[in-house]
């Protein structure tokens, strides 16, 4: 049913038990599904060794250059992405290719991958699948985190929103700082995988790099601006997505700010729950584009004690509606330091 694609293959083991899937020369067997995205089905997967004598130096093992990645119990996340054109094709070969520029502790590496061709049914051209290997983090998202806890009416301690905020930034000043700097773009507690620790604040370590792209743009055509709007509502999460992405002049320099307005909208969102814009809306609805371009925020009335109104003040510095004043990630990490020695006990 499959066959090899440019080197790469991946090939449901037809043959032996059906459920598995090879990547390359290793082989998975499908546990369970862990979530869906758009095109996308993500599963926990075991790995296969037939050689179990010499399970270090056999199967992934071999392949990954940095042994913390491999997992103990040989469990992962796979992903798999259905594409169906050309153009969804060249998104999955990007994510690849940017995935493979960053190596931090708290942005999600990309163990393997493989893209494979699938044969027509009728007469036309080849449908891809692309499977991309992770190490897994059964603990779900900072968003089904939030969702669960807020159903229980509680709301994570000041040092864990401050733990878990500068665990973000760190894995940004990566990204930021790379030549040329990359943005994330699409900053959101979705795309934040946490995990419970004993003792400690949750390892948070932030995934998806489908929209991460090269974060300088110059802007100098009212095309050119149109056509940025445009890959920005298909790429950045609306509730989390920078004014100068929903209404951007013909004349502007874009850089890696876009990210630090969905890193304060992120900060907002561990406290409350909710994007501040989405928050500021309510029931009552409204225009979500006019919410954040007014940098209109509101507070809940939230956890008690309070959360310290200096967390709030850190949230307005970064919804900052005027990217060229608002700070960089190195002017975050400065400030989110200083607080934590301050709040942290
Ligand atoms: N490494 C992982 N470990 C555990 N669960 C994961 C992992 N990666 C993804 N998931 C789960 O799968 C879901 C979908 O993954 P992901 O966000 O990468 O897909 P996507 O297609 O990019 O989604 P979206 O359409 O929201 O951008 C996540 O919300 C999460 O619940």
């Amino acid at each position: 049913m499959g066959c090899s694609f440019s080197g790469l293959n991946a090939l449901y083991d037809a043959v032996n038990g059906g459920g598995d899937v090879w990547i390359n020369d290793n082989r998975f067997r499908i546990v369970r599904q862990l979530g869906e995205g758009g095109f996308a089905y993500v599963y926990l997967v075991k790995e296969v060794i037939s050689d179990a004598s010499s399970a270090a130096s056999v199967g992934l093992a071999k392949k990954v250059k940095d042994p913390s990645h491999l997992s103990d119990d040989g469990t992962y996340a796979m992903k798999k992405v259905l594409i169906q054109n050309n153009e969804q094709l060249e998104l999955v070969r990007e994510e690849i290719r940017v995935s493979s520029l960053f190596s931090h502790p708290n942005l999600l590496p990309l163990l393997d991958h493989a893209i494979i061709a699938i044969k027509p049914t009728q007469e036309g051209s080849w449908n891809h699948e692309a499977y991309l290997l992770f190490p897994v983090h059964l603990d779900g998202t900072l968003l089904d985190n939030s969702n669960a806890m807020k159903a229980k009416k509680e709301f994570f301690p000041t040092s864990d929103v401050l733990q878990i905020f500068r665990q973000l930034c760190a894995g940004l000043k990566h990204m930021h700082g790379l030549l040329p700097p990359y943005a994330h773009n699409d900053v959101k507690p979705g795309n934040v995988l946490l995990t419970r620790r004993k003792g400690q604040a949750p390892l948070a370590i932030l995934m998806d790099f489908g929209s991460a792209r090269p974060a300088r743009k110059q802007i100098r055509s009212r095309s050119e601006a149109l056509q940025l709007q445009e890959w920005a509502s298909e790429h950045c999460s609306a509730p989390f997505r920078a004014p100068e992405l929903w209404d951007c002049p013909s004349d502007a320099d874009i850089d890696e700010r876009t990210d630090i307005w969905s890193l304060g909208c992120t900060l907002y969102a561990i406290m409350y729950g909710v994007s501040p814009f989405e928050y500021a809306l309510g029931e009552s609805g409204g225009s979500l584009q006019l919410a954040i371009i007014n940098a209109q925020i509101k507070w809940p009335a939230g956890p008690k004690p309070p959360y310290p109104e200096a967390l709030h003040q850190f949230v307005t510095w970064m919804l900052q509606p005027q990217a060229a004043v608002r700070p960089q990630i190195d002017d975050i990490i400065i400030h989110v330091d200083k607080l934590i020695s301050k709040f942290s006990q």
